[in-house]
C-alpha cells in the first residue's frame, strides 16, 4: 500500500512538472516573440534558446521536487525537535544549537549556489552561441582555416564553466565536511552528557536511547533540508531571468490595435524622421528626414553602405520607432493603424532572405493572410521567375528546403514570389539584387516593370539596390548620405546634376570597366 501510494505520488508529480514546463515554455516563447526588435539586437540567440529549453525544466524541478521533500524534512525535524525538547530540555537545545549551525552553513551554501547558477547559465549561454555560431559559419571557417581558433574560443568558455563547476564541488565537499563533523560531534556530546545523566540518575538508558535517535533524525532531516535547499537555490537563480523574460509586456509593435481604412491606397510620408538605434544611443543613424512617396509611386533608395536605407525601412515596417518625427500612411500615423491589417498589406523582401524548414509551396505561401491555391502560387513563382528553377527540382514545389539548399539568387526570388503572393499595397524590396547575378537582375528589374504596368493593381514600391543600373526604371530615385537625404530625382536629373549619384554611377561603372 504504502509503495503504491508512493508511485502515486512520483506519478502525479511527474505529470504536474510536465504541465508546468509545458505552460511555461509557451508563456516565455510568445512573451518573447512579442517583444520589439530592438530586444533581439541585445539578446543572444543561445541564450534565450537556453532559457526556453534547460532552465524552464530547471524552474520546474524546484516544485515538483525540491520544494516537497524540503516541507517533508522540515516537518519532520520540527517533529523530533519538540519530541527532544520534551524529553530532556538541555540536551534539546544543545541538538537545537547543532542543528543552527549546520543551517547557517547551509545558508551561506544555498547562497553561493544561487550566485554559481547564475554564472553557469551564462557560461553555458555563451558557449552555445560560439557553437551555434561556429555551424552555421563553417563554410567561412573551412575557407579561412580558423577551426583551431574556433575550438579554443569554445574551449574558453567551457574552462570557465568547468572552473566554476570546481568551485561548487569545493562548495559541495566543504558543506558535507561541515554536517559530518557536526554529526558526529553531536553523537559524542550525545554519549558524554547522555552518559553523565543516566549516572546522575536524571535520564533512564531507554530514555537515552530514543534522544540519541531522535537527535540523528533531527540532524538528517536539517541536512536534508540544507541539501534540498541548496538546489533549490540553483533553480531559483535560474529561473529569476525565466520569470524576468516572462513578465515582459508585449510591444505595441506586435499588439496595436488601430484603426483599418477601408483601402490601403499607399501614400507613405516620412516627416522629420530622426532615429538611432537603441542599442548605440548616441549614434544618430536618420537625421530629419522628410520624404513623400505617393501611392502606386516606384521609388528607388541608393547611397553608400551605413547610409541608413535599410534603417528607413524598418521605421515604415515599424520595426523600431522613429525617436523623432512620424511615418504617416494614407496621411495617418503609423502608430495610430493597426498593425496586423498593416502588415497584412506589406511585402518585404529582405536583404538575405532566409526560407523555413518546410516545402517550397509553404514557404511562398508563408504569412500570407488570404486562403490561395496552388494556381496563385504558381502564378506568383512565375511573376518572381522562379517558376522554372522549382520545376526542376525533384519534387517541384513540395521540395523541402532549408536556407542552405538553395542559392542565395535562388532564396531572393522565392521571397519575391511570397511577397508577390500577398498582393499587397506597399511592396518594400531591400537589396533584391545584391544576391542575384546578372540574368536575375535582368528578371528583378522586369518584376518592377511588371508591377509599375499593373495598373489595375497598382502598388507602391520602394527598393533598395546596390546595383544603380536596377533601378534605373524608378520614378523617382532618393540618394542618401550619412542619414540624411542628399538628392532625388528622376535618373536623368540626377545625371543632370553631377552630385553623388552621378559620382556612384560613374565609380559602378569603371568597377565593371
Ligand atoms: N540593429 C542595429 N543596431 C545598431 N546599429 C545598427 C543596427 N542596424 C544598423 N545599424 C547601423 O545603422 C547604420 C545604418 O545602417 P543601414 O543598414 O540602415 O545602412 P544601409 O544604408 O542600408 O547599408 P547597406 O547598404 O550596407 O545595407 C549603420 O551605421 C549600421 O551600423
Amino acid at each position: 500500500m504504502q509503495v503504491k501510494i508512493f508511485g502515486l505520488r512520483g506519478c502525479c508529480f511527474g505529470i504536474a512538472n510536465m504541465i508546468l514546463v509545458k505552460r511555461m515554455r509557451e508563456t516565455l516563447y510568445s512573451s518573447l516573440l512579442s517583444q520589439d526588435i530592438s530586444f533581439f539586437d541585445g539578446e543572444t540567440v543561445g541564450d534565450l534558446t537556453s532559457r526556453l529549453g534547460a532552465d524552464c525544466q530547471q524552474v520546474s524541478r524546484v516544485i515538483g521536487n525540491d520544494l516537497n521533500l524540503i516541507l517533508r524534512n522540515l516537518l519532520q525535524g520540527t517533529g523530533s525537535l519538540i519530541y527532544l525538547l520534551i524529553l530532556s530540555l538541555p540536551l534539546g537545545l544543545c541538538t537545537l544549537a547543532v542543528c543552527l549551525t549546520l543551517a547557517a552553513v547551509m545558508l551561506t551554501y544555498g547562497q553561493y549556489q544561487k550566485k554559481s547558477a547564475k554564472l553557469i547559465q551564462e557560461f553555458t549561454a555563451s558557449a552555445n552561441q560560439v557553437a551555434q555560431e561556429t555551424f552555421s559559419l563553417v563554410r567561412t571557417i573551412r575557407v579561412y582555416g580558423t577551426e583551431n581558433q574556433e575550438i579554443q574560443r569554445y574551449k574558453n568558455w567551457l574552462d570557465k564553466l568547468a572552473n566554476i563547476s570546481l568551485r561548487q564541488s569545493a562548495a559541495y565537499g566543504f558543506w558535507n565536511f561541515s554536517f559530518n563533523t557536526l554529526y558526529h560531534s553531536m553523537q559524542v556530546i550525545a554519549v558524554l552528557v547522555g552518559g553523565i545523566s543516566i549516572l546522575s540518575g536524571r535520564i533512564t538508558t531507554e530514555q537515552l536511547t530514543k534522544f540519541i535517535l531522535y537527535s540523528e533524525w533531527l540532524i538528517f532531516s536539517t541536512w536534508w533540508v540544507g541539501d534540498n535547499l541548496s538546489s533549490l537555490m540553483q533553480s531559483v537563480g535560474a529561473s529569476e531571468k525565466v520569470f524576468q523574460l516572462m513578465d515582459l509586456r508585449a510591444s505595441d509593435q506586435f499588439t496595436s490595435k488601430g484603426s483599418k481604412l477601408q483601402r490601403l491606397l499607399g501614400r507613405i510620408e516620412f516627416v522629420d524622421v530622426s532615429f538611432h538605434y537603441p542599442s548605440r544611443e548616441m549614434v544618430p543613424v536618420l537625421q530629419h528626414v522628410n520624404l513623400s512617396i505617393n501611392p502606386g509611386e516606384v521609388v528607388a533608395i541608393v547611397g553608400l553602405s551605413g547610409s541608413g536605407k535599410s534603417t528607413l525601412v524598418s521605421l515604415l515596417l515599424r520595426l523600431y520607432e522613429p525617436t523623432y518625427g512620424q511615418v504617416l500612411i494614407d496621411g495617418i500615423p503609423i502608430k495610430e493603424l493597426d498593425i496586423k491589417w498593416l502588415r497584412e498589406r506589406t511585402g518585404f523582401v529582405g536583404q538575405e532572405p532566409r526560407l523555413f524548414r518546410m516545402d517550397i509551396s509553404s514557404n511562398i505561401k508563408y504569412g500570407c493572410p488570404r486562403d490561395v491555391k496552388q494556381e496563385d502560387v504558381e502564378q506568383a513563382a512565375k511573376l518572381a521567375y522562379a517558376h522554372d528553377f522549382i520545376c526542376a527540382l525533384p519534387n517541384a514545389y513540395q521540395t523541402i528546403v532549408d536556407d542552405d539548399l538553395l542559392s542565395g539568387g535562388q532564396k531572393q526570388r522565392i521571397a519575391i514570389a511570397r511577397a508577390i503572393l500577398r498582393d499587397p499595397s506597399i511592396l518594400v524590396l531591400d537589396e533584391a539584387t545584391s544576391a542575384l547575378d546578372a540574368e536575375s537582375e535582368h528578371n528583378v528589374k522586369g518584376v518592377l516593370r511588371a508591377v509599375r504596368s499593373d495598373l489595375m493593381m497598382r502598388r507602391t514600391v520602394i527598393v533598395i539596390a546596390h546595383r544603380l543600373s536596377t533601378i534605373q526604371a524608378a520614378d523617382r530615385i532618393v540618394v542618401m548620405d550619412g542619414g540624411r537625404i542628399a538628392e532625388m530625382g528622376t535618373h536623368k536629373e540626377l545625371l543632370l546634376k553631377d552630385g553623388l549619384y552621378a559620382r556612384l554611377t560613374r565609380r559602378q561603372a569603371d568597377a565593371v570597366a
